[in-house]
């Protein structure tokens, strides 16, 4: 977070033990693989047993050293009120007493829709919540309270290194799209709590923790093709204008970021822009270079507000009424 970047990795995996939420799919299942091949130790996270049984032996047939890393699982629903003490608490004692090093949220959902059409839209919009903003900031709460307590103060001559909580959110938490209204503020919400843990955690000075989010647009995953099913039209028609991109390409560059020390983590060059966009009083990857950028960003703003308005409008001219719209749902 310093003037310039430096080339330490700033999150080594090797014989750690990370815990990924969402894991046996999808970003969070590229994400257990490629943190096996670099010598963690994984503990995978979801709710389908079945998936997960197959994603462990995804996950332990990477392994760098099979013969000391270990793995498991725990399924968990994450949208339940109050999960994440359990899950942690069996987390611990696999892990022979000590709390996992490295807790990556993954898990979400994503139901597109017309706020204003579609009958489900707030059901869905609560769903969204629970899972995208209350999974991952209750277990974030949980493993914090772990590391935090006074009793698990790191022994300073031993140079621990810091844990880390890292959040996913999406390229929709930094530029808002229509269809998106159930999903997008859940992702916001993550920026707002890892933004204000950032601060907290100084509070703890001689417990080094570090609270990341990471930002990815359209990955070609499960949950896409499930999204896809329910979503408008014009939703379709805006989003080809970020590429989309593979579950493996998506953890790979997120695992990159997070080795360079970023806070914000994004993927692709159109993310970094909107990344540089919306920083207001967050902590910034690179204070010189995200504020140089973060200055053109109004400017290109008001080209693609525009042009997205005019292809909107020319939508709902095409198309009429969207109470007439073909239901998705
Ligand atoms: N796909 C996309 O285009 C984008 C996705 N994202 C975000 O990235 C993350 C990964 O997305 P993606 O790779 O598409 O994920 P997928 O939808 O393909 O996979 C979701 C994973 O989360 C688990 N999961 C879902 N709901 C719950 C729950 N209630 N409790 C516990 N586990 C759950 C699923 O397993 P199970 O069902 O067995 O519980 C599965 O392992 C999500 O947070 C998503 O919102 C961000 C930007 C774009
Ligand atoms: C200065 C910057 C210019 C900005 C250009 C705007 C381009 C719009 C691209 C929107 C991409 C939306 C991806 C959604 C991913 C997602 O999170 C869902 N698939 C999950 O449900």
């Amino acid at each position: 977070m310093g003037l310039f970047s430096s080339t330490k990795n700033h999150m080594p995996v090797e014989g750690k033990t990370v815990l990924i939420t969402g894991a046996s799919e999808g970003m969070g299942l590229s994400a257990s693989i490629q943190l096996s091949q670099k010598g963690a130790n994984i503990i995978l996270v979801s709710r389908n047993v079945g998936r997960l049984e197959e994603a462990l032996l995804k996950v332990k047939s990477a392994a760098k050293s099979p013969s000391t890393q270990k793995f498991t699982y725990i399924s968990a629903d994450v949208s339940e009120p109050d999960y994440a003490g359990a899950v942690i608490a069996e987390a611990i004692a696999w892990n022979g007493g000590s709390a996992p090093d490295i807790v990556w949220c993954v898990a979400g959902l994503s139901t597109p829709l017309l706020w204003v059409e579609d009958d489900n839209a707030l059901a869905a919009a609560r769903r969204n919540m629970d899972v995208n903003y209350f999974g991952a900031a209750e277990m974030s709460r949980a493993i914090l309270r772990e590391w935090l307590s006074p009793e698990n103060k790191p022994d300073p001559s031993n140079k621990a290194e810091p844990k880390h909580v890292i959040f996913t959110a999406s390229v929709l938490a930094l530029f808002a799209v229509v269809g998106y209204a159930p999903y997008t503020p859940s992702k916001w919400a993550l920026r707002g709590l890892a933004d204000t843990l950032a601060m907290e955690l100084s509070l703890y000075p001689d417990h080094p923790v570090k609270v990341h989010v990471v930002y990815p647009a359209t990955i070609t995953s499960p949950g896409f093709e499930r999204e896809n099913k329910t979503k408008p039209e014009i939703t379709v028609e805006l989003e080809k204008e970020e590429p989309p991109e593979t579950p493996d390409t998506v953890a790979q560059r997120s695992i990159e970021g997070l080795e360079r020390g970023e806070y914000y983590v994004t993927i692709s060059f159109l993310g970094r822009l909107m990344r540089c966009g919306i920083m207001g009083g967050s902590p910034r990857n690179n204070w010189f270079f995200d504020t140089v950028l973060g200055w053109f960003i109004p400017v290109v703003y008001y080209f693609v507000l525009r042009s997205m308005n005019a292809q909107i409008v020319r939508f709902a001219r095409r198309n009429g009424h969207p109470s007439g719209y073909k239901k998705t749902s």
